[in-house]
């Protein structure tokens, strides 16, 4: 059987038996006081089954001997919250249960479950997930997407890991919430040519405010806009009716709409919200089981930042 097939739904029932109830507390409690916690934590999520599968690589420190993952340059804008309401997780879980529940698997249920407060739909994980032992900066360059990749080239990365176009459409669909930083896209903003305010696949309008809310960027690195500028914090398919509007923020997102090849889908889930959900939480149960290492090919780390 290979490693996914060795998940349950019910992993902990015995061992842990206090698992799901604990996750809810610490998640809630989380998202509540810091509400960036679901975008931040989702993205982190996607960062770590894409590099090794689903394993919490992208969790390890670096040390004097290995630069870790998180150390690559495109995870360095992964949000403290998202490790935070791991760790807070962990915490409470090795009160309950000393050395049962892996960091994968935390982190998989956290975004699960942060994924439904935020409004989207609610999706079954399996779990038994061990944690992985090698997390190296080098497995990441060239191995996640960027705004500045075409689209040939984001297709046959998700290929690369089995998702089809359709399903690449529906996980950037992740995208309803949270920020991204100016830098990301600024370029499309103020390199156009002399005339041009802009980019021309940008709502002109919207690249005048994009131009004011990141006019600092170079020497405010910090600053930063919503993904979804309709519904920044709600988790719905305002982010697929907006590219049409030329209300996408990243190159990637407005690419979905002018490719051929993902349009039709960017179509559908603008005009049909069930069809958008149904396919994400497909698509991220897909993800959740991503290269999963069980029994012996991993461990379940007494510390998520840390290998044992
Ligand atoms: C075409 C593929 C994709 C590209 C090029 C891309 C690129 C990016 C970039 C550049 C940011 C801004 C990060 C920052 O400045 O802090 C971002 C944010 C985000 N991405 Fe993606 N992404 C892609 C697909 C995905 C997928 C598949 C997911 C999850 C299933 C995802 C989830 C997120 C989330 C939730 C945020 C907001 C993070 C926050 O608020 O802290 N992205 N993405
Ligand atoms: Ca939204």
């Amino acid at each position: 059987a290979s490693n996914k097939q060795l998940l349950t739904p019910n992993y902990y029932k015995k061992t842990c038996p206090n698992f799901n109830q604990i996750m809810v507390d610490t998640v809630t409690n989380k998202q509540i006081s810091s509400p960036t916690t679901a975008s931040a934590t989702l993205r982190m999520f996607f960062h770590d089954c894409f590099i090794l599968g689903c394993d919490a690589s992208v969790l390890v420190s670096s040390t004097p001997f290995n630069k870790a993952e998180r150390d690559a340059d495109i995870n360095l804008s992964l949000p403290g919250d998202a490790f935070d309401v791991v760790t807070r997780a962990k915490t409470s879980l090795e009160l309950a249960c000393p050395g049962v529940v892996s960091c994968s698997d935390i982190l998989t249920v956290a975004t699960r479950n942060l994924v439904t407060m935020a409004g989207g739909p609610h999706y079954n994980v399996k779990l038994g997930r061990k944690d992985g032992r090698i997390s190296k900066v080098s497995n990441v360059e060239g191995n996640l997407p960027m705004p500045t990749m075409s689209m040939n080239h984001l297709i046959k990365l998700f290929a690369s890991r089995g998702f089809t176009i359709q399903e690449m459409v529906a996980l950037t669909g992740a995208h309803t919430i949270g920020f991204s930083h100016c830098k990301e896209f600024s370029s499309n903003v103020y390199n156009y040519s002399r005339t041009a305010t802009s980019d021309p696949t940008y709502n002109p309008r919207f690249a005048q405010a994009l131009k004011n809310a990141c006019g600092n960027y170079k020497k405010d690195p910090t600053l930063s806009v919503f993904n979804d500028v309709m519904s920044p914090s709600k988790f719905d398919n305002l982010y697929y009716q907006n590219l049409p509007k030329g209300l996408g923020l990243l190159k990637s997102d407005r690419s979905m709409f002018l490719d051929p090849r993902t349009r039709p889908y960017v179509e559908l889930y603008s005009r049909d919200q069930k069809a958008f959900f149904k396919a994400f939480a497909k698509a991220m149960e897909k993800l959740s089981e991503y290269g999963v290492k069980t029994g012996k090919n991993g461990e379940v780390r007494r510390r998520c930042d840390a290998f044992n």
